[in-house]
């Protein structure tokens, strides 16, 4: 007997014991991943990591309980993907289709202690009509551990040079947003809703929306909440993007529950407006990221 992912088209791999294929919400296709280090859900529809639980411990991802899951439909929550561009295009959907499009399994490995998968996507006819018309190969790869490592590599197959915006645009679980503090950014420059300015020696906290553009962090970003510390590092990535709707724009949102706001908190990992990627041909960019989550009682 054949298993489900033998005959899937977008696996084209073998499965360690560790993973597996099933259908998940909206019958939409995903992997589950279980191993003594972690368990992680990812949806093959945008390489969408919904889900990943290191040891016991409790989802370090936020998915809203009103999240779409159907096809070509963003999945409100874990780590969507924004590429080719982010934010609005009058062209083409919100944060690019990367987030919407199917990505190919093209291998999966477990070492005894991470969970390694390989995704992949490049151009077809559909990318190439859209607003970015180019020709391209990205690779994607989710380390499942203790820790989690993102990392997302575009080449330019095209014969001439193209330019991106990309992001690595999670959700994280908090038990209260607006009991948060973040360091990581003392002194570095950031945009939020049109204001600009220098980042305080305080830790950022947030008492209401925020879509605030960090430019330049390379070190860590410690997120400290009542009970447990999310830190993050990246690799190749000029911003840092941190996003809470707050109530008002929550209620405007039909995938958002009108009270989850405080139960999440964006940090985005990215290459986004002046600091987009410019790739000459036969060029590769990867920006990647990684989560460790500590408990704190
Ligand atoms: O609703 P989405 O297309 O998933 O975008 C979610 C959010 O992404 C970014 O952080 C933007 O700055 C926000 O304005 C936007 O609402």
């Amino acid at each position: 007997m054949t298993t489900l992912a033998e005959r899937h088209p977008l696996i084209e791999t073998t499965l360690p014991s560790t993973v597996t294929l099933s259908t998940g919400e909206g019958g939409l296709p995903r992997l589950l991943v279980d191993s003594p280090s972690a368990t992680a859900e990812i949806y093959l529809q945008g390489a969408h990591v919904t889900r990943w639980q290191p040891g016991r411990q409790a989802p370090v991802l936020w998915v809203s309980a009103e999240s779409n899951f159907a096809p070509a439909m963003p999945i409100r929550g874990g780590v969507p993907i924004c590429f080719p561009w982010f934010g609005v295009n009058s062209a083409g959907p919100q944060h690019g289709w990367a987030r919407i499009r199917d990505w190919t399994l093209i291998s999966a490995t477990d070492d005894g202690t991470d969970v390694r998968l390989a995704f992949a996507l490049s151009d077809s006819p559909e990318t190439r009509e859209s607003a970015w018309p180019h020709r391209f190969d990205a690779r994607y790869e989710v380390v499942v551990g203790t820790r989690l490592t993102l990392s997302l590599s575009v080449i330019n197959t095209s014969d001439s040079e193209f330019t991106y915006e990309e992001a690595l645009h999670t959700y994280f679980a908090v038990a209260d947003v607006r009991k948060m503090s973040i360091t990581g950014f003392r002194g570095l420059t950031y945009s939020d809703l049109g204001e600009t300015g220098f980042q305080s020696e305080e830790p950022l906290r947030l008492t209401g929306p925020m879509t605030r553009n960090v430019t330049g962090a390379t070190g860590e970003t410690v997120m400290t909440g009542p009970f447990r510390q999310l830190r993050l590092t990246r690799s190749n990535a000029a911003n840092t993007i941190v996003w809470n709707p707050w109530a008002e724009q929550a209620a405007t949102m039909p995938d958002f529950g009108d009270d989850e706001w405080t139960e999440m908190i964006c940090v985005e990992t990215a290459n986004v407006g002046a600091s987009w990627v410019r790739l000459e041909p036969g060029e590769t960019h990867t920006l990647a990221t990684t989560y460790e989550v500590g408990l704190l009682r």
